[in-house]
């Protein structure tokens, strides 16, 4: 469960991202998180994995309050949520196995345990064959395919999901939603941030719109509801 009670945020440079926000998302839910450029959407998921702190309020995630998290606690947390970004952030110097074994030898686990694992998310996304291979080597959505499949090696409860979509064309899109589609069925709640008016209209999941740091509409199976 993810909840907000009362967030603010505002950036140094005096812009107010969140205006006080109030949400609850139930685990395994799917939402999808939509909105004008510069609505706030990042801002209120970078606020779900500690990247940004709320200047007032509340963000807790499972019981536990992000805001009163210090910073060393933050690499825990981190372990309990996956995070997806548009331009997949993947390190160009190692292979697709060792981009998503990076973040189980962060934490010590066994080279057997690893390769059981790895071999396992390869597979949900269908990169078995190409688990040699250098992102460099990788059209897009194969590389947004990898970041997916780190982002979930940990076996997280959240995947929060940044315009997962936004650098791939048409077709690859569907590709990737399908593959969050999968993880969300088994169990795995999903926060995604996104402008794809197509796939919020299609595949329908709970609907968050914000506007000017604010919630301003909150709907199970709701439509994009704006002009991208
Ligand atoms: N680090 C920052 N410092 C200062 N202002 C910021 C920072 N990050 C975001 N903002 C401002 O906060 C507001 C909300 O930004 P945010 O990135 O959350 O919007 P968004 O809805 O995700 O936009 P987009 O769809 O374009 O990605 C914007 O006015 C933005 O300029």
């Amino acid at each position: 469960m993810i909840v907000m009670e009362d967030v603010y945020k505002k950036y140094s440079n005096g812009v107010v991202a969140s205006n006080g926000i109030n949400v609850e998302i139930p685990t395994g839910e799917f939402v999808y998180v939509v909105g004008p450029s510069g609505a706030g959407k990042s801002t209120f998921i970078k606020m779900m994995y500690c990247e940004e702190r709320p200047t007032k309020g509340n963000v807790i995630i499972d019981g536990v309050n992000l805001s009163k998290l210090k910073k060393r606690e933050i690499p825990l947390l981190r372990r309990k949520i996956g995070v997806v970004f548009q331009d997949f952030k993947l390190l160009p110097k190692l292979n697709v196995f060792e981009n998503v074994a990076f973040a189980l030898e962060v934490i010590e686990e066994s080279p057997s345990q690893i390769r059981k694992k790895v071999n396992e998310v390869l597979q949900l996304v269908g990169l078995t064959a190409k688990a040699r291979m250098f992102p460099h080597e990788l059209s897009g959505g194969e590389q947004q395919r990898v970041s997916i499949a780190r982002s979930i090696v940990n076996m997280p409860k959240v995947v929060i999901a940044d315009e997962p979509t936004g650098n791939l064309d048409p077709e690859t899109s569907w590709e990737i939603m399908n593959i969050f589609e999968r993880i969300n069925k088994r169990g795995t709640t999903i926060v995604m941030a996104t402008h794809n008016k197509e796939i919020v209209n299609t595949i329908r999941h709970r609907v968050i719109a914000i506007e000017g740091g604010l919630i301003t509409k909150d709907e199970y199976g709701g439509d994009y509801g704006y002009e991208a």
